[in-house]
């Protein structure tokens, strides 16, 4: 039996990861104190790795594919095969900012503010090419975390940091300067790998039916009826970017109406919908939409 070696984020996205492996068909179960969670699918290995070094085990061929954000495949330079985003962070399904931030009263105002000025990051080398590339000249230290309070000490003039919710940068009284890079998650592969056609195929497989369950995220499916007559002011009620499936009932004088739309639409959309004449109105969870 062949086997993909495939690494799994450790920590800010490996709840998250799990989660989606779970929709996309794939129970994956880490133990307490080994790095090898068991998958329910004897042709994948897995392994819990950092996300700061899970592109260069990828390019050196270590694993042949692997989860990551796209600010450490950036950082590592790791020469890596992407094989596709899956837009979801630790908390939600935004992208991560990597932001420029200050004290309140700092007179940093821009990024050109910078000159000659110290900035703490986890992020050096990135930070210090997009300076660069912007003629701007100044030190950047690696911080090895709780980035913001160096900030806040006046250990150094300001950080490049990730956010997300923004409660960090809030809880510090802190100010956003300007955006450097917006992350999400990516799947990467070695590039053997992809030349091996078994692997090849196995790695799509992941990549159709993670991108498929996270399409699926926050969409419910509608099922209704509709009397004949009325099916064209309720079609435009919907805000679906797709014409809805519409087929007949037994009944001729009815219609039956299928369509997708947003989790938070459907509170204001039903009233719409049973004003219309829409009767028998059915929401349902999805897991993939291919
Ligand atoms: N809300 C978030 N906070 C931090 N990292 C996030 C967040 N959402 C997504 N990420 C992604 O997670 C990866 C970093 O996660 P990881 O757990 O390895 O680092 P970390 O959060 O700095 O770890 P630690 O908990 O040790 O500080 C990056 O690719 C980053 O883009
Ligand atoms: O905008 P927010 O949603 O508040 O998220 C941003 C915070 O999350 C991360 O911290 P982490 O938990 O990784 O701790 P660390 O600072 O020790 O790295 C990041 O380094 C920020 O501090
Ligand atoms: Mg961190």
């Amino acid at each position: 039996m062949r086997q993909l070696k495939l690494g799994i984020p450790k920590g800010s996205l490996e709840s998250a990861t799990i989660a989606l492996f779970g929709q996309a068909g794939w129970t994956i179960s880490p133990h307490s104190r080994n790095y090898f969670p068991s998958i329910d699918d004897p042709e994948i290995g897995c392994a819990l790795v950092r996300s700061q070094e899970m592109a260069p085990y990828v390019a050196n061929g270590t694993l042949d594919a692997g989860l990551t954000g796209l600010d450490w495949i950036l950082e590592t330079e790791a020469d890596v095969a992407e094989i596709g985003e899956l837009s979801y962070s630790k908390s939600s399904d935004q992208p991560a900012r990597w932001v420029l931030i200050v004290r309140g009263d700092s007179p940093i105002q821009a990024l050109e503010d910078l000159a000659g000025k110290r900035i703490a990051t986890e992020l050096v080398g990135f930070t210090r090419r997009y300076l660069a590339e912007r003629g701007i000249s100044a030190t950047v230290e690696f911080s090895w975390g709780a980035t913001e309070a160096k900030v806040v000490e006046g250990l150094v003039d300001a950080a490049v940091e990730i956010t997300e919710t923004g409660s960090t940068i809030r809880a510090h009284g802190l100010r956003i300067v300007c955006d450097l890079l917006h992350t999400t998650t990516r799947l990467i592969a070695n590039r053997a790998a992809l030349a091996d056609p078994w692997k090849q195929a196995k790695i799509e497989q992941i990549a159709l039916l993670t991108r498929a369950a996270l399409a699926a995220h926050n969409k419910v499916a509608l099922k209704m009826n509709v009397p004949a007559a009325r099916i064209d002011q309720v079609v435009r009620l919907l805000p679906s970017l797709h014409a809805p499936t519409v087929s007949h009932l037994y009944d001729r004088d009815w219609l039956a109406l299928e369509t997708v739309v947003d989790n938070d639409q459907v509170r204001d959309l039903i009233p719409h919908l049973t004003a219309a004449g829409a009767q028998g109105i059915l929401e349902y969870q999805l897991k993939k939409i291919v």
